[in-house]
Protein backbone atom coordinates (compact mmCIF):
# COMPACT_ATOMS: atom_id res chain seq x y z
CA UNK A 1 0.00 0.00 0.00
CA UNK A 2 1.22 3.36 -0.53
CA UNK A 3 2.51 5.74 1.79
CA UNK A 4 -0.25 8.60 1.26
CA UNK A 5 -3.07 8.05 1.65
CA UNK A 6 -5.65 7.49 -1.57
CA UNK A 7 -8.44 10.42 -1.85
CA UNK A 8 -12.15 9.71 -3.50
CA UNK A 9 -14.41 12.47 -4.23
CA UNK A 10 -18.18 12.14 -4.33
CA UNK A 11 -19.79 15.31 -5.31
CA UNK A 12 -23.37 16.33 -6.00
CA UNK A 13 -26.09 18.35 -4.98
CA UNK A 14 -28.52 17.70 -1.65
CA UNK A 15 -29.45 14.44 -1.41
CA UNK A 16 -28.28 12.58 -4.52
CA UNK A 17 -26.91 10.02 -2.62
CA UNK A 18 -23.41 10.91 -0.96
CA UNK A 19 -23.58 9.38 1.82
CA UNK A 20 -25.25 6.53 0.77
CA UNK A 21 -22.62 5.62 -1.37
CA UNK A 22 -20.11 6.52 0.49
CA UNK A 23 -20.99 4.20 3.43
CA UNK A 24 -21.93 1.41 1.25
CA UNK A 25 -17.83 1.88 -0.23
CA UNK A 26 -16.66 2.29 3.71
CA UNK A 27 -18.09 -1.30 4.09
CA UNK A 28 -16.59 -2.61 1.00
CA UNK A 29 -12.90 -1.22 1.60
CA UNK A 30 -13.48 -1.87 5.40
CA UNK A 31 -14.03 0.78 7.75
CA UNK A 32 -10.78 0.50 9.74
CA UNK A 33 -9.00 1.94 6.20
CA UNK A 34 -11.28 4.50 5.48
CA UNK A 35 -11.69 8.47 6.55
CA UNK A 36 -14.69 9.90 5.77
CA UNK A 37 -15.02 13.95 5.38
CA UNK A 38 -18.44 15.39 4.45
CA UNK A 39 -17.64 19.07 3.22
CA UNK A 40 -20.75 20.45 4.94
CA UNK A 41 -18.71 20.76 8.21
CA UNK A 42 -17.20 23.25 6.67
CA UNK A 43 -19.89 25.86 6.72
CA UNK A 44 -19.38 29.17 6.70
CA UNK A 45 -22.35 30.59 8.57
CA UNK A 46 -24.78 28.11 10.76
CA UNK A 47 -28.77 27.82 9.82
CA UNK A 48 -30.08 31.41 11.75
CA UNK A 49 -26.95 32.94 10.03
CA UNK A 50 -27.67 31.79 6.47
CA UNK A 51 -31.29 32.88 6.81
CA UNK A 52 -30.85 36.49 8.02
CA UNK A 53 -27.85 37.26 5.38
CA UNK A 54 -30.17 35.06 2.53
CA UNK A 55 -27.47 32.62 1.22
CA UNK A 56 -28.10 29.12 0.63
CA UNK A 57 -25.27 26.65 1.71
CA UNK A 58 -24.96 25.55 -2.13
CA UNK A 59 -23.06 28.95 -2.55
CA UNK A 60 -19.21 28.92 -2.73
CA UNK A 61 -19.63 31.61 -0.33
CA UNK A 62 -21.33 30.43 2.24
CA UNK A 63 -18.43 27.46 2.54
CA UNK A 64 -14.62 27.99 3.54
CA UNK A 65 -13.41 26.45 -0.19
CA UNK A 66 -9.65 27.64 1.35
CA UNK A 67 -10.14 25.81 4.24
CA UNK A 68 -11.21 22.45 2.23
CA UNK A 69 -8.17 22.52 -0.05
CA UNK A 70 -5.88 23.23 2.84
CA UNK A 71 -7.05 20.17 4.12
CA UNK A 72 -7.19 18.00 1.45
CA UNK A 73 -3.87 18.54 0.83
CA UNK A 74 -2.70 18.15 4.16
CA UNK A 75 -4.63 14.69 4.06
CA UNK A 76 -3.02 13.44 1.10
CA UNK A 77 0.11 14.12 2.45
CA UNK A 78 -0.72 12.23 5.13
CA UNK A 79 -1.28 14.81 7.82
CA UNK A 80 -4.08 15.06 10.29
CA UNK A 81 -6.55 17.80 10.28
CA UNK A 82 -8.65 19.68 12.86
CA UNK A 83 -11.90 19.47 10.99
CA UNK A 84 -14.89 21.30 12.18
CA UNK A 85 -18.41 19.80 12.58
CA UNK A 86 -21.56 20.97 10.92
CA UNK A 87 -24.62 19.72 12.98
CA UNK A 88 -27.49 18.81 11.32
CA UNK A 89 -29.78 18.38 14.01
CA UNK A 90 -29.02 21.44 15.53
CA UNK A 91 -28.15 23.67 12.78
CA UNK A 92 -24.96 24.93 14.70
CA UNK A 93 -21.70 24.29 14.53
CA UNK A 94 -19.89 21.18 17.55
CA UNK A 95 -16.26 21.60 18.92
CA UNK A 96 -13.89 20.25 16.17
CA UNK A 97 -12.30 16.73 15.77
CA UNK A 98 -8.79 15.70 15.53
CA UNK A 99 -8.88 13.64 12.07
CA UNK A 100 -6.00 11.79 11.16
CA UNK A 101 -6.34 9.84 7.78
CA UNK A 102 -6.56 6.23 7.14
CA UNK A 103 -4.89 4.30 3.98
CA UNK A 104 -8.22 5.68 2.02
CA UNK A 105 -10.26 8.80 2.45
CA UNK A 106 -13.32 9.62 1.24
CA UNK A 107 -14.61 13.13 0.65
CA UNK A 108 -18.37 14.11 0.23
CA UNK A 109 -19.89 16.97 -0.64
CA UNK A 110 -21.74 19.77 -2.41
CA UNK A 111 -18.81 21.97 -3.73
CA UNK A 112 -15.79 19.58 -3.44
CA UNK A 113 -14.66 20.22 -7.40
CA UNK A 114 -15.39 23.76 -7.17
CA UNK A 115 -11.58 25.15 -6.90
CA UNK A 116 -8.66 23.38 -9.10
CA UNK A 117 -6.65 23.61 -6.03
CA UNK A 118 -9.35 21.26 -4.48
CA UNK A 119 -10.25 19.23 -7.75
CA UNK A 120 -6.32 18.14 -7.63
CA UNK A 121 -5.48 16.61 -4.85
CA UNK A 122 -8.37 13.53 -5.48
CA UNK A 123 -7.19 9.94 -6.97
CA UNK A 124 -10.56 9.43 -8.16
CA UNK A 125 -13.69 12.11 -9.02
CA UNK A 126 -17.34 10.66 -8.74
CA UNK A 127 -20.69 12.76 -9.39
CA UNK A 128 -23.92 11.99 -8.39
CA UNK A 129 -26.67 12.99 -10.29
CA UNK A 130 -30.89 11.10 -10.22
CA UNK A 131 -32.76 12.80 -11.87
CA UNK A 132 -34.52 16.10 -10.35
CA UNK A 133 -37.99 14.27 -9.43
CA UNK A 134 -36.07 11.46 -8.07
CA UNK A 135 -33.63 13.36 -5.46
CA UNK A 136 -36.80 15.95 -4.53
CA UNK A 137 -38.14 12.41 -3.36
CA UNK A 138 -35.06 11.30 -1.83
CA UNK A 139 -34.70 14.84 -0.08
CA UNK A 140 -38.21 15.33 1.45
CA UNK A 141 -37.49 11.86 2.36
CA UNK A 142 -34.99 12.18 3.82
CA UNK A 143 -35.18 15.77 5.68
CA UNK A 144 -38.64 14.27 7.00
CA UNK A 145 -37.27 11.49 8.78
CA UNK A 146 -33.71 12.45 9.84
CA UNK A 147 -33.53 16.15 9.77
CA UNK A 148 -36.74 17.80 11.65
CA UNK A 149 -38.39 19.45 8.60
CA UNK A 150 -41.61 19.26 6.68
CA UNK A 151 -42.46 18.24 3.44
CA UNK A 152 -43.45 21.53 2.79
CA UNK A 153 -40.39 23.19 4.36
CA UNK A 154 -37.81 20.59 1.87
CA UNK A 155 -39.78 22.01 -1.27
CA UNK A 156 -39.64 25.48 -0.92
CA UNK A 157 -36.13 24.93 0.25
CA UNK A 158 -35.35 23.16 -2.78
CA UNK A 159 -37.03 25.69 -4.92
CA UNK A 160 -35.43 28.71 -3.31
CA UNK A 161 -32.03 26.64 -3.68
CA UNK A 162 -32.25 25.69 -7.69
CA UNK A 163 -30.94 29.05 -8.93
CA UNK A 164 -27.75 27.70 -7.02
CA UNK A 165 -27.61 24.58 -7.65
CA UNK A 166 -27.77 25.58 -11.81
CA UNK A 167 -25.12 27.89 -11.25
CA UNK A 168 -22.50 25.95 -8.60
CA UNK A 169 -23.37 22.19 -8.35
CA UNK A 170 -24.43 20.60 -11.37
CA UNK A 171 -21.50 22.45 -13.39
CA UNK A 172 -19.08 20.41 -11.31
CA UNK A 173 -19.85 17.27 -13.23
CA UNK A 174 -17.89 17.93 -15.87
CA UNK A 175 -14.84 17.33 -13.75
CA UNK A 176 -15.71 14.01 -12.69
CA UNK A 177 -14.04 10.96 -13.69
CA UNK A 178 -17.20 8.96 -13.37
CA UNK A 179 -20.71 10.23 -12.76
CA UNK A 180 -23.31 7.89 -11.36
CA UNK A 181 -27.15 8.15 -12.32
CA UNK A 182 -29.65 5.84 -10.69
CA UNK A 183 -32.64 6.14 -11.72
CA UNK A 184 -36.34 4.33 -11.65
CA UNK A 185 -37.03 1.71 -14.63
CA UNK A 186 -40.04 2.43 -17.12
CA UNK A 187 -42.55 -0.01 -15.76
CA UNK A 188 -43.59 2.06 -12.97
CA UNK A 189 -43.92 -1.03 -9.98
CA UNK A 190 -44.16 -0.38 -6.77
CA UNK A 191 -40.98 -2.05 -6.51
CA UNK A 192 -39.65 0.78 -9.15
CA UNK A 193 -37.86 3.08 -6.29
CA UNK A 194 -35.98 0.41 -4.85
CA UNK A 195 -35.06 -1.55 -8.09
CA UNK A 196 -33.70 1.47 -9.78
CA UNK A 197 -31.33 0.73 -12.86
CA UNK A 198 -28.04 2.37 -13.28
CA UNK A 199 -26.36 4.92 -15.79
CA UNK A 200 -22.59 5.20 -15.01
CA UNK A 201 -20.75 7.76 -17.19
CA UNK A 202 -16.76 6.61 -17.82
CA UNK A 203 -14.52 9.36 -18.74
CA UNK A 204 -11.45 8.58 -20.07
CA UNK A 205 -9.66 11.01 -17.31
CA UNK A 206 -8.81 7.59 -15.56
CA UNK A 207 -8.15 4.03 -16.82
CA UNK A 208 -11.61 1.70 -16.51
CA UNK A 209 -11.93 -1.80 -16.45
CA UNK A 210 -12.05 -3.19 -20.17
CA UNK A 211 -15.97 -3.87 -20.32
CA UNK A 212 -15.82 -4.97 -23.84
CA UNK A 213 -15.63 -8.68 -22.75
CA UNK A 214 -19.34 -8.04 -21.94
CA UNK A 215 -19.92 -7.90 -25.43
CA UNK A 216 -20.08 -10.87 -28.15
CA UNK A 217 -18.40 -11.30 -31.60
CA UNK A 218 -20.56 -8.65 -33.04
CA UNK A 219 -20.75 -5.69 -30.80
CA UNK A 220 -23.93 -6.88 -28.78
CA UNK A 221 -24.47 -6.68 -24.98
CA UNK A 222 -24.93 -10.43 -23.67
CA UNK A 223 -28.16 -9.74 -22.50
CA UNK A 224 -30.28 -7.05 -22.29
CA UNK A 225 -30.09 -5.71 -18.32
CA UNK A 226 -26.61 -4.81 -18.60
CA UNK A 227 -25.74 -2.30 -21.58
CA UNK A 228 -22.05 -0.88 -23.07
CA UNK A 229 -22.10 1.68 -25.49
CA UNK A 230 -20.09 4.83 -26.43
CA UNK A 231 -21.61 8.74 -26.20
CA UNK A 232 -20.96 12.18 -24.93
CA UNK A 233 -21.58 13.62 -22.11
CA UNK A 234 -21.22 17.83 -21.99
CA UNK A 235 -19.86 17.52 -25.59
CA UNK A 236 -16.84 14.95 -24.76
CA UNK A 237 -16.69 11.02 -25.92
CA UNK A 238 -17.19 8.97 -23.15
CA UNK A 239 -18.31 5.53 -22.67
CA UNK A 240 -21.69 4.35 -20.89
CA UNK A 241 -22.58 1.69 -18.93
CA UNK A 242 -25.96 0.39 -18.15
CA UNK A 243 -27.57 -1.72 -15.20
CA UNK A 244 -30.84 -2.57 -14.94
CA UNK A 245 -32.21 -3.23 -11.41
CA UNK A 246 -33.72 -6.65 -12.45
CA UNK A 247 -30.10 -7.90 -13.92
CA UNK A 248 -29.56 -11.64 -13.25
CA UNK A 249 -26.81 -12.79 -10.71
CA UNK A 250 -24.52 -14.48 -13.70
CA UNK A 251 -24.71 -10.99 -15.41
CA UNK A 252 -23.34 -9.46 -12.58
CA UNK A 253 -20.96 -11.69 -11.57
CA UNK A 254 -18.90 -11.48 -15.45
CA UNK A 255 -18.52 -8.01 -14.75
CA UNK A 256 -17.54 -8.84 -11.10
CA UNK A 257 -15.27 -11.15 -12.72
CA UNK A 258 -13.86 -8.35 -15.32
CA UNK A 259 -13.27 -6.25 -12.16
CA UNK A 260 -11.33 -8.94 -10.20
CA UNK A 261 -9.23 -9.76 -13.14
CA UNK A 262 -6.84 -6.76 -12.68
CA UNK A 263 -7.88 -6.26 -9.34
CA UNK A 264 -8.24 -9.64 -7.26
CA UNK A 265 -8.16 -8.16 -3.92
CA UNK A 266 -11.28 -6.96 -4.43
CA UNK A 267 -12.77 -11.01 -4.99
CA UNK A 268 -13.50 -10.92 -1.07
CA UNK A 269 -15.92 -7.98 -1.88
CA UNK A 270 -17.74 -9.60 -4.15
CA UNK A 271 -21.44 -11.15 -4.22
CA UNK A 272 -19.66 -14.01 -6.56
CA UNK A 273 -17.74 -14.81 -2.85
CA UNK A 274 -21.44 -15.10 -1.44
CA UNK A 275 -20.67 -11.35 0.19
CA UNK A 276 -24.05 -10.06 1.28
CA UNK A 277 -23.31 -6.58 2.34
CA UNK A 278 -22.56 -5.07 -0.95
CA UNK A 279 -25.24 -3.25 -2.52
CA UNK A 280 -27.73 -3.04 0.51
CA UNK A 281 -30.27 -0.41 0.71
CA UNK A 282 -32.90 0.25 3.09
CA UNK A 283 -36.62 0.72 2.19
CA UNK A 284 -38.69 3.71 3.15
CA UNK A 285 -40.58 1.41 5.21
CA UNK A 286 -36.92 -0.18 6.64
CA UNK A 287 -37.00 -3.11 4.41
CA UNK A 288 -34.03 -4.39 2.99
CA UNK A 289 -32.48 -5.69 -0.25
CA UNK A 290 -29.56 -5.96 -2.28
CA UNK A 291 -29.52 -3.66 -5.36
CA UNK A 292 -27.23 -5.46 -8.12
CA UNK A 293 -26.70 -1.92 -9.57
CA UNK A 294 -25.15 -0.25 -6.56
CA UNK A 295 -23.27 -2.84 -5.81
CA UNK A 296 -21.44 -3.15 -9.27
CA UNK A 297 -21.29 1.25 -8.57
CA UNK A 298 -19.74 0.06 -5.47
CA UNK A 299 -17.22 -1.99 -6.54
CA UNK A 300 -16.46 0.34 -9.68
CA UNK A 301 -15.18 2.94 -7.31
CA UNK A 302 -13.42 0.68 -5.24
CA UNK A 303 -11.88 -0.70 -8.18
CA UNK A 304 -10.37 2.69 -8.80
CA UNK A 305 -9.16 3.52 -5.28
CA UNK A 306 -7.14 0.24 -5.10
CA UNK A 307 -6.06 0.71 -8.46
CA UNK A 308 -5.33 4.60 -7.37
CA UNK A 309 -2.96 3.12 -4.40
CA UNK A 310 -1.35 0.30 -7.16
CA UNK A 311 0.10 3.55 -9.30
CA UNK A 312 0.77 5.51 -5.99
CA UNK A 313 3.09 2.33 -4.82
CA UNK A 314 4.76 1.84 -7.69
CA UNK A 315 5.78 5.41 -7.81
CA UNK A 316 7.47 5.67 -5.09
N1 LIG B 1 -28.77 4.43 -4.53
C1 LIG B 1 -29.86 4.70 -3.83
N2 LIG B 1 -30.95 3.89 -3.90
C2 LIG B 1 -32.07 4.15 -3.20
N3 LIG B 1 -32.22 5.22 -2.37
C3 LIG B 1 -31.18 6.05 -2.26
C4 LIG B 1 -29.95 5.84 -2.97
N4 LIG B 1 -29.11 6.86 -2.65
C5 LIG B 1 -29.78 7.66 -1.80
N5 LIG B 1 -31.00 7.18 -1.55
C6 LIG B 1 -32.05 7.81 -0.70
O1 LIG B 1 -31.84 9.22 -0.70
C7 LIG B 1 -31.67 9.72 0.62
C8 LIG B 1 -30.62 10.81 0.60
O2 LIG B 1 -29.37 10.22 0.32
P1 LIG B 1 -28.03 10.68 1.03
O3 LIG B 1 -28.25 11.05 2.45
O4 LIG B 1 -27.04 9.63 0.72
O5 LIG B 1 -27.74 12.00 0.18
P2 LIG B 1 -26.57 13.08 0.29
O6 LIG B 1 -26.16 13.39 -1.09
O7 LIG B 1 -25.51 12.59 1.21
O8 LIG B 1 -27.33 14.32 0.93
P3 LIG B 1 -26.81 15.67 1.69
O9 LIG B 1 -25.74 16.31 0.87
O10 LIG B 1 -28.02 16.54 1.73
O11 LIG B 1 -26.32 15.26 3.04
C9 LIG B 1 -31.28 8.51 1.47
O12 LIG B 1 -31.74 8.67 2.79
C10 LIG B 1 -31.95 7.35 0.75
O13 LIG B 1 -33.29 7.23 1.22
O1 LIG C 1 -27.75 20.70 1.45
C1 LIG C 1 -27.33 20.32 2.52
C2 LIG C 1 -26.26 19.32 2.56
O2 LIG C 1 -26.65 18.25 3.36
C3 LIG C 1 -27.85 20.90 3.78
O3 LIG C 1 -29.11 21.40 3.57
C4 LIG C 1 -26.90 21.97 4.24
O4 LIG C 1 -25.81 21.34 4.87
C5 LIG C 1 -27.57 22.94 5.18
O5 LIG C 1 -28.02 22.31 6.30
P1 LIG C 1 -29.42 22.57 7.00
O6 LIG C 1 -30.46 21.93 6.13
O7 LIG C 1 -29.19 21.88 8.32
O8 LIG C 1 -29.61 24.03 7.18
Amino acid sequence: MPERPIILGIVGDSAAGKTTLTRGIAQVVGKDDVTIICTDDYHRYDRKQRAEIGISALAPDCNYLDIIEQHLQLLRQGQPILKPIYNHSTGMFDPPEYIQPKKFVIVEGLLGYKTKRARDTYDVKVYLAPPEDLRTKWKVGRDTRKRGYEPEQVLEQLRKREPDSEAFIRPQRQWADVIVTFYPPQDDSEQSDLLLNVKLVLRPTIPHPDFTHILDDNGNDLGDAIRLGLDRDMSKPVDVLEIDGHAHESQVQQLERILCKEVPHLGQFCSIEGNTNIGKITGTTGETLQSYPLALTQLLITYHMLKAAQRTALLK
